[in-house]
């Protein structure tokens, strides 16, 4: 049997499908003639030849029939980095996942794919051209980060050739792309109220980025398959990303140019920024109960933004055959294009 007919016989489910990434993956794995089921607490979106699963992933019932037949399970979901709730984190990203990983074996799928993330390892300071062997922050940086790590050892953990079934993580970081919520939204949002004229720290940092449609194209080539899980290489995690380091300004004023505001000029030293950051955090977690602000320069942000943050992805491109398909440039290209409504003046 050659591979493209035993991939139409492929039937998956994408945990957290109605996300940004999820949706992206649904669409390659329709391309790809998976038969696709998302599960997820929303539906967001409608397409021939897909069946939506309307629940919490931390309800096994509900899991269940999302994944009969499935031989591949992508988890995609999590709250959002900037729920900042700890309880939400932990109650998703951790239980939440010990639950797909038990509904997954009830239901006798085969592998599981996890999108982890790069930040697992990430502390606040710098980190240059990193591999998979970098130990978990031992303080992450938020809450979200600390239920990220949770999940990813569960899941490595639970990887079980002997019993048929097989677990990966990949890492990507910095997603960005067509419909993407976060980055780009933030980003003009915070141009529109005239708060993207300062640099946070020096110029010259570096990170790497992960372009959504491309990252998932690879991915659902269906790369990640058990014989990449051999005795010599078993439970990993995989850095996944655009493979070409950039300076993070330089980055944020191509997205900025590109859809025609201004570019940051102005420096503002790191560490005020970061204290300051602090304390507008620790105010709005002080005043939770009577009041709900959401500050836009998290310490999360401000650390991202003012440290190198670059990860090497030679380990899944040596042994899972990863190449970033669409360049940078072209990556931001595209992504510029999608965005017109958050163009200046529209
Ligand atoms: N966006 C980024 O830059 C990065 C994201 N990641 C990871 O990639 C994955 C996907 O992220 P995005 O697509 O950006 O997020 P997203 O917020 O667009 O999608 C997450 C999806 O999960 C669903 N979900 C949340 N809680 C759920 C629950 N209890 N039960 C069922 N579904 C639930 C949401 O409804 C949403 O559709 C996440 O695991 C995230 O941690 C990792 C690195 C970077
Ligand atoms: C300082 C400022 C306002 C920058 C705007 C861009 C940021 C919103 C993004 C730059 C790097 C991004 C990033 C994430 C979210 C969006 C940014 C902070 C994540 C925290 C998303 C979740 C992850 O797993 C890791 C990502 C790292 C990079």
């Amino acid at each position: 049997m050659n591979s493209g007919v035993r991939e139409v016989c492929k039937r998956c489910t994408v945990i957290g499908g109605s996300g940004f990434l999820g949706r992206h993956l649904v669409e390659k794995l329709l391309e790809r003639g998976y038969i696709v089921s998302v599960f997820d607490i929303l539906q967001g979106f409608e397409l021939p030849g897909v069946t939506f699963h309307v629940g919490d992933l931390c309800d096994r019932q509900a899991l269940l029939p999302a994944l009969q037949g499935a031989s591949v399970v992508f988890h995609c979901a999590s709250p959002s980095p900037a729920s900042d709730d700890r309880a939400l984190f932990h109650r998703v990203n951790v239980e939440g996942t010990r639950t797909v990983l038990q509904a997954c074996r009830e239901a006798g799928v085969q592998r599981l794919v996890l999108t982890s993330s790069a930040s697992v390892v990430f502390e606040g300071t710098d980190i240059k051209n990193a591999s998979e062997d970098l130990p978990y922050a031992r303080r992450p940086i938020d809450y979200y980060t600390e239920t990220k790590i949770q999940q990813e050892k569960l899941v490595l953990e639970a990887c079980d050739p002997g019993r048929g079934f097989l677990t990966v993580a990949i890492r990507p970081h910095g997603i960005f792309g067509p419909r993407d919520p976060q980055l780009v939204p933030i980003l003009v949002d915070s141009a529109r109220r005239g708060k993207m004229k300062f640099i946070i720290g020096f110029t010259l940092n570096m990170i790497t980025l992960a372009y959504s449609p491309a990252l998932l194209s690879w991915r659902a080539e269906g790369r990640v398959r058990p014989r990449e899980l051999t005795p010599s290489c078993p439970r990993q995690a995989y850095h996944i990303t655009n493979d070409e380091p950039v300076r993070f300004w330089e980055f944020l004023s191509r997205l900025l140019v590109g859809l025609g505001y201004e570019a940051p000029r102005y420096h503002l030293p790191y560490r005020l920024v970061y204290g300051l950051a602090l304390l507008l955090w620790l105010l709005a977690v002080l005043l939770r109960p009577l009041l709900t602000f959401r500050p836009t320069f998290t310490p999360m942000r401000v650390a991202l933004a003012g440290t190198h943050h670059y990860y090497s992805c030679a380990r899944a491109k040596q042994e899972l055959g990863y190449r970033p398909l669409v360049s940078l440039e072209e990556a931001i290209t595209q992504t510029v294009r999608s965005y017109p409504h958050l163009r200046l003046g529209a």
